[in-house]
């Protein structure tokens, strides 16, 4: 890594997508070297999700204080819970030189973007809305009715892939996993050549 300061990468789309699946992925691999931004949440812990791990449980009350606290880059309230991204760990983890990943739905990924507007954004696109229902379903933990809701909210979601700086089509969680990295890397090297060019304007003009 040439710049001193880590990347911010942002993965979002919408619910049934591959978010998570795709995520995962990304962290079994052996060639990713970013961090995982473990979010906060108000949700139930579903079976055999770790506290720390999968995310930091909080009660409503604990999330409502950090709001007010100013302790998050972003947050948002999906499907009645909070779930937001802690400020310590993202820019002390980026201040160390490592790049940090985060996994979030569309809203948080809006107020990244004002926050972090170097951030990579990546939308993370289903090959079309009936895979993204079929998707939903078989994942069986929606009821028919907050699935319809997602699919509605889906379509809403769609319209704003074009604020994003790349769409990954996830047709294959292998080949999806395979172009975030890719992407990471060529906005690393890209990076390093702008920087690059700059030292080299800077000797010039002194
Ligand atoms: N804005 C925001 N969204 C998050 C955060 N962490 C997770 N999410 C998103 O919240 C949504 C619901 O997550 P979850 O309850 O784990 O369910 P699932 O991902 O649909 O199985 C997903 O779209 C996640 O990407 C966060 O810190 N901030
Ligand atoms: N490329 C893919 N092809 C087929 N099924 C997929 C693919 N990616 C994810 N899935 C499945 O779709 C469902 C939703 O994925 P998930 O990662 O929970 O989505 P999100 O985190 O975006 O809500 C899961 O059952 C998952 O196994």
């Amino acid at each position: 890594m040439t710049s001193e300061k880590g990347l911010l990468i942002v993965l979002s789309g919408p619910s049934g997508v591959g978010k998570g699946t795709v995520r995962k992925a990304i962290f079994d691999h052996p060639d990713t070297d970013f961090k995982y931004s473990i979010s906060m949440t108000t949700r139930q812990m579903r079976e055999g999700e770790v506290d720390g791990i999968d995310y930091f449980f909080k009660t409503r009350e604990e999330f409502e204080l950090l709001i007010d606290q100013d302790k998050f880059i972003e947050y948002a309230e999906y499907v009645g819970n909070y779930y937001g991204t802690p400020v310590e760990y993202v820019e002390q983890t980026m201040a160390d030189g490592h790049d940090v990943f985060l996994e979030i739905e569309v809203e948080g990924a809006k107020q990244v973007r004002e926050k972090f507007p170097d951030a990579l954004f990546i939308f993370l696109a289903p090959p079309n809305l009936t895979q993204l229902e079929e998707r939903l379903v078989n994942r069986g933990t929606d009821s028919p009715d907050i699935i319809r809701h997602r699919i509605d909210e889906a379509k809403r979601e769609l319209k704003l892939m074009n604020l994003y700086d790349y769409v990954v089509v996830n047709d294959d969680v292998d080949a999806a996993r395979q172009r975030v990295q890719c992407i990471v890397e060529a906005s690393h090297m890209r990076r390093a050549r702008v920087e690059s060019k700059l030292r080299m304007l800077l000797e010039v003009n002194n």
